[in-house]
């Protein structure tokens, strides 16, 4: 690692995102050496350039390793990372579907943070529209006293789910109306918008006129089962078909902007299929941001809620000018987003940026459907399951572990509170908490707690450490490619070789009548077992945080030391010769008692009149 050189605190000032939460000591070095031009590899070496005679970069060396650095080897240039999550509606409280989408989110986001990304992790609410002034009335309140009691309850979820967002936009913020009515005024200028007769099947629930082919039988909404309602406004119309070939070339081209696959051939056959424009105002809709150039109208949801992940990034007042956008994050490295709302964010979004003149996001990621019986759970169906319930009963980690391991990201998942115990208690309290906790009560027994060894001594070819190492490499990949299941896969791998290893060493046959030889083997055998819980404590981390801190505590690191981790740290040998731990206790209680959730039967179930 380089040396340093200027203050830590110079460099918080420049980069203001930073100086709000604690970075680790390699993160903020990173950022720093990154900051100044300097080529830093992923494993936080610092490169030195070679050029050719006219100055131009050929390659860049690592002088420590003697190793020239490659593409995958070198940390990307861009040192933000930007992510999403959809804009909730306010026209219920939160459930488990909102919260699915968030704590992957903000798993991704912690693990970008681990990586020395400096990160943006937007989430928020959608508040405006009809569908919203609606659930305002049904409770005798105006919309905006409405909306704040709804966003309460949302922040309130985020901080009971250990969630780390960096900003909370609400679409009834006075600095998000300025980029609308900018970027409305910047669209009009381009000559995208026209006014016209609109005809067609509306849904309130899904704020959108639906063709003949996204209904069922009786014009009902397949997602929300109520009929959509025959309207006919005159409104205002974005050119979408412009941007047609644009944005069929985009998808084409780059197989990785709309994910998973499936998802991505379904917009494929949208856009194929023809874009058609989309009407982005509303006549008959008060409660929304007025257009300026006629305050009759209003702007549609959509127009409004999509570019709330822009004024997210900006100060109050700050129009969205390309630069200013640039030096906070923009554009998106990844939108993540629940199915339902893919067209929206592949095709809508799109076209509206290009046609603003603004870079694009690099990805829109749709996950499945938090089901029940088949039918996602919604607000509006009212099937929903309580996070709150599950959470008060069994803590924000064992949720996020289960949601985040056992629904493959990208497809639909069932819930059941029997298999969500069996798997957490399974992994978490069986597999990681009691290895740990026998392995330290071994410690303490015969080494009176304090390691007898450092885990850098651990032979390469030792079978855990072996399978520790692989399984790291496999849980980055996973969780940069957003398979979030597969790196909790990797983790697991590595916890069922450590039981694996303890059973087949038998360390305490050697502690009670072993030769000294015997007893020293049996002495790194633990020192083996403790690093690779530790390395799991890090893999794991972004999913549950309260776990791994548990982890390192037992280990006998400060609070610090775990508030400072960086994936860096997921390599072998961390722990020290000599570091002494506490008495062992639990850092993991199985969920038991009696169940607490129970979901109730879908209001929808047949199609309303
Ligand atoms: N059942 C679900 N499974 C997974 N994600 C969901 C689920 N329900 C909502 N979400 C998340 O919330 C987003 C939709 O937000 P919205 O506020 O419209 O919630 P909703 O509960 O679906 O509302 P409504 O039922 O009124 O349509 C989805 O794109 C997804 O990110």
């Amino acid at each position: 690692m380089a040396a340093l050189h200027g203050s830590r605190e110079a460099f918080l000032a420049a980069y203001p995102l930073h100086a709000s939460r604690k970075i680790s000591w390699s993160s903020w070095n990173l950022l720093r050496l990154r900051a100044q031009g300097t080529r830093v590899a992923r494993d936080y070496h610092v490169l030195e350039d070679i050029r050719t005679r006219n100055q131009r970069l050929s390659s860049s060396i690592c002088r420590a390793c003697s190793n020239y650095a490659t593409e995958s080897t070198i940390a990307s240039d861009r040192d933000h990372f930007f992510a999403t999550t959809p804009l909730y509606y306010v026209n219920a409280e939160p459930h488990m579907g909102s919260a699915y989408t968030t704590m992957a989110a903000d798993a991704i986001t912690r693990f970008q943070r681990l990586r020395g990304k400096r990160v943006s992790f937007v989430t928020g609410t959608d508040e405006h529209g009809e569908k919203i002034a609606e659930a305002a009335a049904k409770k005798g309140q105006e919309p905006q006293q409405h909306c704040d009691g709804v966003v309460a309850s949302f922040k309130g979820l985020w901080e009971e789910m250990d969630i780390q967002y960096d900003s909370f936009i609400r679409t009834t913020d006075a600095k998000h109306a300025v980029v609308v009515r900018a970027i409305l005024d910047r669209v009009w200028e381009k000559g995208d918008i026209y006014k016209a007769k609109y005809e067609g099947y509306y849904c309130v629930g899904c704020e959108a006129y639906k063709d003949d082919s996204e209904m069922e039988g009786d014009h009902a909404c397949p997602i929300h089962k109520t009929r959509c309602v025959e309207r006919e406004e005159e409104n205002y119309f974005f050119a979408l078909s412009k941007y047609q070939q644009q944005i069929q070339r985009l998808i084409e081209e780059d197989k990785s902007f709309v994910q998973p696959a499936a998802r991505r051939n379904e917009v494929l056959g949208w856009v194929e299929a023809g874009l058609r424009d989309f009407s982005i105002s509303r006549a008959a809709v008060s409660w929304g941001i007025p257009i300026p150039r006629d305050p009759a109208q209003t702007v549609y949801v959509w127009f409004d809620a999509l570019l709330g992940y822009m004024s997210a990034l900006l100060p109050e007042g700050i129009e969205p000018a390309e630069a200013e956008l640039a030096s906070r994050g923009w554009p998106a490295d990844v939108h993540i987003v629940g199915k339902d709302i893919l067209r929206f964010h592949a095709v809508y979004w799109p076209g509206m940026l290009l046609s603003a003149g603004l870079p694009l996001p690099r990805k829109i990621f749709a996950h499945g459907f938090l089901t029940k019986d088949g039918m996602k759970m919604g607000k509006s169906l009212g099937n929903i399951l309580e996070p709150r319930k599950l959470l008060a009963a069994y803590g924000s980690d064992a949720v996020r572990f289960y949601f985040l391991k056992e629904v493959v990201f990208g497809q639909d998942g069932d819930f059941s509170e029997q298999r969500f115990r069996d798997i957490v208690n399974a992994f978490l309290a069986n597999s990681v908490g009691n290895l740990l906790n026998r392995t330290l009560g071994l410690l303490r027994k015969n080494c009176a707690g304090t390691l007898p060894a450092a885990a850098a001594s651990v032979p390469a070819d030792n079978p855990l450490r072996a399978v520790a190492e692989l399984e790291v490499t496999a849980a980055a990949e996973a969780y940069k490619e957003l398979r979030l299941h597969d790196a909790l896969e990797a983790v697991v791998a590595i916890a069922n070789r450590g039981n694996l290893y303890m059973e087949q060493v038998a360390p305490w046959t050697a502690f009670k009548k072993g030769t000294d030889e015997e007893k020293q083997a049996a002495e790194l055998a633990l020192v083996t077992v403790l690093e690779a819980v530790r390395i799991v404590a890090v893999l794991l981390s972004p999913v549950t945080p309260r776990l791994s801190g548990e982890i390192y505590g037992a280990l006998g690191y400060a609070p610090e030391a775990y508030e400072g981790l960086s994936w860096g740290d997921a390599s072998w040998g961390g722990l020290s010769e000599g570091q002494a731990t506490p008495p062992p206790k639990p850092v993991f209680a199985r969920l038991e008692g009696d169940l607490v959730t129970e979901i109730a039967a879908s209001k929808g179930a047949a199609v309303a009149a």
